[in-house]
């Protein structure tokens, strides 16, 4: 049986980030992917140039157009932008009873645009963090969601808890944003322990998209059936594959190479 994955989230027109990344992510693991877009953005490696949302109902009716017929095994959320886009993406994962959902709480281009408003990070929060199996905040995500200063460990774990305490059953907080030089630690806790995933710091200025390609990783690797533990320890290999192996690709912020990971274990074989 083919799994199938969707991703309810903002177009990047540069290919980087955004559908664009996690249809490519979900192709090359091997699951079909889906979309939902809840936003067309004008982007390219250089910046942000136009944000155009979509209508509340045209993000519930392709959601429902995909709940009615093909269904889904897991999926994630990106930018979702407004707070009647979160509120109808949540009412339709309730609607479909949709189990294996991952939010990706995008909030800022690496740029700075905003592809979250300020004032929907209270309806994510109320709607969409129940919902959800796992949330992927990077730091200063994680930040607006708790309030909490991050600097230490012992900060990303006292955050991992609150984030546990608003109802997401297993948070990572990734470590892209962290001042260590050497390595990027991932911190796990499934509300029981934390596992830190810590993997050689690329010296790299091409890091955009990381973020929604590893939440796509994760996502695809639950479609399969993976535990959570298993889907994040797939997706921190393969955004690491995707990070080293690098494109050179616009004048600015560059994407991650999306066939890294499958080139490699083609090459191991
Ligand atoms: N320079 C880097 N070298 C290795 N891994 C990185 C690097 N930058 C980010 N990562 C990894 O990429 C993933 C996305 O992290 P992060 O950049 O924090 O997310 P976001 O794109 O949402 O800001 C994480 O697994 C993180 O550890
Ligand atoms: C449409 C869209 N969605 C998400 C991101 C965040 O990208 P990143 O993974 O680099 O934080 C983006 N730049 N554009």
């Amino acid at each position: 049986m083919i799994k199938k994955a969707l991703t309810i989230a903002g177009s990047d027109s540069g290919g980087g980030a955004g559908i664009q990344a996690d249809l490519k992510t979900f192709q090359e693991l091997e699951v079909f992917g889906m979309s939902a877009l809840t936003a067309v953005t004008a982007q390219n490696t250089l910046g942000v140039h136009g944000v155009y949302p979509m209508t509340a109902e045209a993000v519930a009716k392709q959601i429902q157009a995909i709940g009615d017929d093909i269904g889904a095994d897991a999926l994630k959320t990106g930018m979702l932008f407004n707070a009647e886009i979160i509120q109808v993406v949540a009412e339709n994962l309730q609607k479909f009873a949709w189990e294996n959902v991952v939010v990706d709480p995008v909030m800022i281009a690496k740029g700075g645009a905003p592809l979250l408003l300020e004032e929907a990070v209270t309806a994510l929060k109320k709607y969409l963090l129940p919902l959800a199996k796992v949330i992927t905040p990077n730091i200063p995500e994680a930040e607006v969601l708790t309030g909490l200063v991050i600097r230490t460990i012992e900060d990303k774990k006292d955050a991992a808890k609150s984030l546990f305490n608003l109802g997401v059953k297993n948070i990572v907080i990734k470590g892209g944003h962290d001042d260590d030089t050497s390595e990027s630690a991932d911190l796990f806790f499934d509300g029981k322990e934390f596992y830190t995933f810590t993997s050689k710091r690329i010296p790299t200025k091409n890091t955009h998209g990381t973020g929604c390609t590893f939440s796509a990783a994760l996502t695809a690797e639950l479609a399969k059936g993976a535990t959570v533990y298993d889907a994040v320890v797939t997706a921190k290999d393969f955004i690491q594959a995707a990070i080293e192996d690098q494109l050179e690709i616009g004048q600015g912020h560059g994407p991650t190479n999306h066939w890294a990971y499958r080139k490699r274990e083609l090459a191991r074989k």
